[in-house]
């Protein structure tokens, strides 16, 4: 048999999927054939949701339906707040949110696994769960306690809420909501083919979530969105400095770094190689918040990262690098950013752990031996 190995898997079509459709050549991407603009534009992000697991948008009566699902589930569980409470509190947040999931998934029966109907109701539970676990981590690193959700506000509104105790302003919700509908989903990335492996085995949802954080964690996939704001912070950010003067700096650190040869986190795709299809929409929305705060210093120095970027490698920005500083405005921990990209890929997760399931085959591809021939002791 020949053995053409493909590292990475760079440009292996390793099966179809109806849910997304990413497209570099035009740098576009379709969440069931609408365009992720348009959903970050006029859709709530529970629209986009349901969208994801069920092909269509929700009417009226089901979207209703849905919102009571989710908010009838949005406190925390006494158990999981148990199982963060026995964390240290400078473990990761990715750490705390895989523990989470699996505590919840622990709580779950499995054994109606195959049955669509109790997976879909599965998927949504966590996805109204999962929040009150990032509010609650950042609340307690803060010496804080549980804030508990109210009813009366949207997904986005209640996250805030549950976060800062506090309502925020409609602006600061949208650019929040838009970071969510972006975030949702990405085809065969690294974290939702990880959660396609585990569940080809038969595993269950929670397992398979599980694991695609473990896989999000890393700074060439999800962590990059923290790695963003160390990046900005190891420049030094100066709320006093002009927009001019950080762009001067950032683009000066910039030079370097590329000198030595070192990777910049928020820049670069494995599929997109002109751009990342999402980063206007979320480049808009850092606007509005950098407009919204007066931190004009934050916008100098994105301009000059990437400037700089462009002229001395031509690699753009993927999400991740919009998306870094709009959640720092926002007052979220750096360490924070992560655990925000689970709760709105949980979507996309569990829409493709329901794919795979519907049409499964076990994923187990092969590989070429390059160790010792064989020997005796
Ligand atoms: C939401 C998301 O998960 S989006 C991705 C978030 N990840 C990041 O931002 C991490 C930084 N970026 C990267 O490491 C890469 O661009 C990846 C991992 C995203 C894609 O990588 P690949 O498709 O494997 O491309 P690869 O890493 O081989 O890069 C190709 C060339 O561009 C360079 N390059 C790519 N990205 C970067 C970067 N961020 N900084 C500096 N150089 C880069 C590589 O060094 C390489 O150069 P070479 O050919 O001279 O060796
Ligand atoms: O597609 C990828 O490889 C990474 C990405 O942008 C995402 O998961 O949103």
């Amino acid at each position: 048999m020949s053995e053409e190995i493909r590292k990475g898997l760079v440009g292996v079509v390793a099966d179809s999927t109806a849910i997304s459709k990413v497209n570099p050549d035009t740098n576009s991407l379709l969440y069931r054939g609408y365009p992720v603009q348009d959903l970050a534009t006029h859709k709530s992000f529970e629209e986009v949701a349901m969208l994801m697991w069920h092909g269509e948008l929700p009417s009226e009566a089901e979207l209703d339906e849905f919102i009571k699902l989710e908010r009838a589930n949005r406190a925390l569980d006494p158990a999981v707040k148990e199982a963060i409470d026995l964390l240290p509190k400078d473990a990761h947040p990715m750490d705390v949110s895989r523990t989470a999931v699996s505590v919840i998934g622990a709580r779950h029966d499995d054994a109606e696994n195959d049955d669509p109907s109790v997976e879909l109701r599965k998927a949504k539970e966590l996805f109204a769960a999962f929040p009150a676990v990032v509010a609650y981590d950042q609340r307690r690193r803060r010496g804080l306690d549980v804030v508990e959700p109210r009813d009366d506000l949207d997904y986005s509104q209640n996250f805030l809420w549950m976060t800062f105790g506090e309502e925020y302003a409609p602006e600061v919700v949208d650019a929040f909501r838009v970071s969510m509908v972006l975030y949702a989903e990405h085809s065969f990335n690294a974290s939702t083919f990880t959660a396609r492996v585990i569940t080809s085995t038969q595993s269950d949802l929670h397992s398979a979530v599980t694991g695609a954080i473990g896989a999000l964690k890393g700074s060439l996939h999800g962590g990059a969105n923290e790695a963003v704001m160390h990046t900005f912070n190891e420049i030094g950010i100066d709320k006093n400095e002009s927009r001019d003067e950080a762009a001067t700096r950032s683009k000066a650190w910039m030079e370097a770094a590329l000198a030595e040869k070192k990777k910049i986190m928020g820049f670069g795709h494995r599929v997109y190689k002109n751009g990342d299809s999402r980063v206007p929409s979320m480049k808009e929305a850092l606007d509005r918040m950098i407009e919204y705060y007066g931190r004009h210093e934050m916008l100098g120095l994105y301009d000059g990262l990437e400037k700089a970027m462009a002229e001395a490698k031509d690699i753009q920005p993927n999400l991740d690098y919009p998306a870094g500083p709009t959640y720092h405005l926002m007052g979220f921990d750096t360490d924070m950013f992560t655990p925000l990209f689970i709760a709105s890929r949980i979507t996309g997760w569990t829409a493709h752990i329901i794919e795979q399931r519907a049409d499964n085959a076990l994923i187990r591809p092969l590989s070429a031996y390059h160790g010792p021939d064989q020997r005796s002791f």
